[in-house]
């Protein structure tokens, strides 16, 4: 598929980070093919581009010479043809990645980068998904993607120099700058970050403070920017407990493993602001 204002980026998954990806490229008037295997994902993707492409205007995150590019949404993967490069944003889960990469490896042209947005999986096992391992690089946008301009990239032991290349180009052209990282279970920010938001859960957990308190003391005492727990809000929970086991999983570190306080949540669905509830109430649910 071509979009009609010419080649595209493809995003796969249109959850909380598709939809900020696919802002930041609209918002550089770059287009973009939006995969995910679930429509309504798709249908609130396009609401909340377009919030997210207003308030990027307000905030100076876009600039202003450029008119925003076309998104097309579709659950087609084949539509993800031709692409300049594939961001895979979907769901933490081996499965999950392997399976999209594996199918959208086959409908794009040979030496395209397939750049995965994972917070937790080493892209070298990823890497095994596809036919040429080489293509793969790890691109660990933050949330939110559209107004964050740091990207962590992860280097795999097979990942080619043109694609780092190719990836560090796309970056630029968006307005971001990379921090290029050796491959491992987490990186650098997954594994900093979320033992201690699985810890601040774990607080909350245990009666010890509230997830207000906790935030309080860690902002006004610590100097973060948004308490641990808002954080872990915006990020989504179940998004959350499954980067902590991703990580857990390959590393044995006893602090990773998802704390009851975060799994109770994820089983109740309140999954942070994305399903309008987590450790805050927001009313109403927003992606
Ligand atoms: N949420 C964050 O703050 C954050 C930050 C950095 C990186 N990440 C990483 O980004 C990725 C996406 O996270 P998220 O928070 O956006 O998740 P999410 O749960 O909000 O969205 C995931 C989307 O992927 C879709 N999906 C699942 N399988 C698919 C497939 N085969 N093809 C197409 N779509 C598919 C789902 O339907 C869903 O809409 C994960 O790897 C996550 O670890 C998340």
């Amino acid at each position: 598929m071509t979009t009609r204002s010419g080649k595209h980026l493809a995003v796969l998954g249109a959850g909380v980070m598709g939809v900020g990806i696919t802002t930041t490229a609209l918002a550089h008037g770059l287009p973009v093919v939006l995969v995910d295997v679930d429509r309504a994902a798709l249908d609130r993707a396009r609401t909340e581009v377009a919030h997210q492409l207003r308030h990027a205007a307000l905030m100076g995150a876009a600039p202003a010479d450029r008119a925003p590019g076309e998104v097309v949404t579709t659950t087609s993967v084949r539509d993800a043809a031709g692409a300049v490069a594939v961001v895979e944003a979907v769901t933490e889960r081996l499965d999950a990645k392997v399976g999209a990469l594996g199918a959208v490896a086959d409908v794009v042209d040979p030496g395209t980068p397939l750049i995965t947005n994972t917070s937790g999986i080493p892209v070298d096992v990823l890497a095994d998904a596809v036919p040429r391992p080489g293509e793969l690089v790890g691109a660990h946008f933050m949330n939110p993607a559209y107004l964050i301009d740091l990207v962590e990239v992860v280097r795999g032991p097979r990942t080619a120099d043109d694609a780092v290349a190719r990836l560090e180009a796309l970056l630029g052209s968006l307005g971001r700058r990379a921090v290029v990282v050796r491959d491992s279970p987490g990186f650098v920010t997954s594994r900093l970050l979320h033992p201690l938001l699985n810890d601040a859960a774990r607080l909350v957990g245990e009666g010890v403070a509230t997830a207000e308190q906790v935030d309080d003391l860690m902002r006004g005492c610590l100097g973060h920017r948004t308490g641990p727990l808002r954080t872990a809000d915006l990020i989504g929970l179940d998004n959350l407990v499954d980067s902590l086991a991703a990580l857990h999983e390959r590393t044995g570190v006893e602090s990773y493993r998802p704390g009851e306080a975060l799994l109770e949540k994820v089983r109740q669905g309140h999954l942070g602001r994305k399903s309008g509830r987590g450790f805050y109430d927001y009313g109403e649910s927003r992606s």
